[in-house]
């Protein structure tokens, strides 16, 4: 490790006095604001280069020092430092990452020399700012100069030698003394906030699942979510529905993602819940992934049943970070949310099949309950950590109890029907790569009268073989449509069948019941 570390100081050393005194020059910057002016900065580089060779470190901190406050007596320019880590190397600034972020926007359209890094956090290589690198931005109608500078760390403590901190980064903004406070208010302000934001459009995406509460302690750190990287394909473009609804929902999403001033205006707190019905495959699942990749956000796919009880339900509620989905499928299923109602009912019917028997079984675990649920929606935990979209996603909207769904909580819902000709289209496209077909007359007659879902048309559209070609995928579908058709034509058959039996049982007991009365009727009259 020390004779590596050795080396490559030496290299920078070698580099530095290559790159002369430009980049010594440079080096001089460590206030955090301060300034010198351009016209004595020619003089000063050779004695620099000089001074550099002859004096020792602890000696150079403090004649820089003192050369510093000198020439910010007479500067025109202001010159703020952003390090790359903390004063004790310990902790990256989030503050250079942003700005890194921000500039390497910038220098790209500058064709600048860029530099590729890998970080575990990002989908993709991050481009940055080479060091030694100048770029210019222009805000306001103010040019401002930043250069990325890197000098070695001569405080080597045992943990920066361990972390491999040899050199230390630096940026540096540069402007004239007259915009100081429209930069440091105004301009700092947007190049932090942009560099956030191009860095979590960037960052590695997480799906988190939750951890039964037994096993909280054995996970590191106590996480009571697991995480995967999130890499689910769906989009809007490819999800199939009706184009008006899903520009609707789009837009929805987007006022939502940038409301952080309106919600905080109006006393509410930025989170937004959205209701997903409809019948099996009809894509609600598969809409929740294109919300998420749509707005960039992580996705929290909380099962219920296995949450112990309520107070569980509030700490793992607590652990979800900001610009998340927090989503409950099937929550019909989840839980016992119908309350009193259905436990009633069910009693009564005692017919309780092998299925539901087990489902029971599975939610006699957790004992969270409907107001428990309610709570952790709204609760005071919804204001923390940023903001939040709530997901239930549910086959059977009557079953859900009003409270649990009424607008507030729920505030979007959000019906996902069976395939009609537009939603067709899309998967058309998606899967056979057309937007058209001599087929397409006849499927639009029979998808706007068989209910069949999103999911059933897309197996039918996929090639099975690589001799499957458009028309057969095509034709498939046709005659699935058609069996349908008919499934239907004859069930609608049966229940009309059994619907005039009823009609005829009825009326025949009818008819004897006015038999029996009139035959009653006729012994009272003959009574005497
Ligand atoms: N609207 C859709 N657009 C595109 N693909 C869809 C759509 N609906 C279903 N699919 C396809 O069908 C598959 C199943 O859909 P998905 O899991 O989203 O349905 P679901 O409504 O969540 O069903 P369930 O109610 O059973 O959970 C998806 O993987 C997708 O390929
Ligand atoms: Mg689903």
């Amino acid at each position: 490790m020390r004779p590596k570390t050795e080396q490559s100081l030496k290299r920078n050393r070698k580099q530095r006095e290559l790159r002369g005194t430009q980049v010594n020059t440079k080096m001089l910057q460590t206030g955090s604001v301060w300034g010198f002016t351009g016209s004595t900065m020619t003089s000063l580089m050779f004695f620099w280069a000089m001074y550099k060779q002859i004096f020792p470190y602890h000696l150079q901190v403090h004649i820089e020092k003192y050369v510093y406050k000198l020439m910010g007596w007479v500067s025109s320019s202001v010159h703020i430092k952003f390090n790359e880590y903390s004063r004790e190397g310990l902790e990256k600034s989030e503050a250079y990452d942003s700005i890194r972020n921000y500039l390497s926007t910038k220098s790209t359209a500058l064709g600048n020399r860029l530099k590729a890094n890998e970080s575990k956090n990002s989908k993709s290589l991050v481009l940055s700012l080479d060091d030694h690198e100048t770029v210019e931005d222009v805000f306001q109608g103010v040019k401002v100069k930043w250069s990325s500078s890197v000098r070695e760390n001569h405080n080597r403590s045992s943990t920066n030698r361990d972390k491999g901190f040899g050199e230390r980064r630096y940026l540096t903004l540069s402007f004239h003394s007259r915009h100081r406070d429209m930069i440091t208010k105004t301009y700092l302000d947007h190049v932090l906030r942009e560099g956030k934001e191009i860095g979590l459009k960037k960052r590695e995406r997480k799906l988190y699942t939750n951890n039964s509460s037994h096993d909280w302690s054995s996970w590191r750190s106590g996480s009571k979510w697991s995480n995967v990287s999130f890499d689910h394909p769906a989009t809007f473009e490819s999800l199939a529905m009706d184009p008006e609804k899903k520009e609707e929902i789009k837009k929805d999403l987007i006022k939502f993602s940038k409301g952080k001033d309106y919600y905080k205006k109006v006393g509410k707190p930025w989170k937004r819940g959205y209701l997903l019905f409809g019948p099996p495959g009809t894509g609600k699942s598969t809409m929740i992934s294109a919300m998420a990749n749509f707005l960039g956000y992580d996705v929290y796919d909380l099962e219920l049943t296995t949450v112990a009880d309520n107070a569980e339900l509030k700490k793992l509620m607590l652990d979800i970070k900001g610009k998340s989905i927090v989503v409950i499928e099937d929550i019909d299923c989840s839980l016992d949310l119908t309350g009193q109602r259905k436990k009633k009912k069910e009693e009564d019917e005692d017919e309780e099949d092998e299925e539901e028997k087990k489902e029971a079984e599975k939610k006699k675990y957790s004992k969270v309950t409907l107001s428990g649920l309610l709570n952790a929606i709204d609760g005071l935990w919804s204001a923390c950590s940023g903001e939040k979209i709530i997901v239930f996603t549910t086959n059977y909207l009557d079953k859900l109890d009003p409270a649990l769904i009424r607008r507030g909580r729920m505030d979007n819902h959000i019906e996902m029907s069976y395939c009609r000709f537009e939603a067709f289209k899309v998967l058309a496209k998606n899967y056979l790569e057309i937007e058209s077909h001599d087929l397409y007359g006849e499927i639009k007659r029979l998808v706007e009268e068989v209910d069949m879902s999103p999911a059933d048309v897309a197996e039918n559209l996929m090639p099975k073989s690589e001799e499957e070609d458009v028309e057969i995928c095509l034709k498939r579908l046709l005659m699935s449509l058609e069996e349908e058709k008919e499934k239907a034509r004859k069930m609608a058959e049966e229940e009309e069948k059994k619907k005039a039996e009823k009609e005829a049982w009825k009326k025949k007991k009818r008819a004897e019941n006015a038999e029996k009365k009139k035959a009653k009727e006729e012994v009272k009259k003959l009574k005497p």
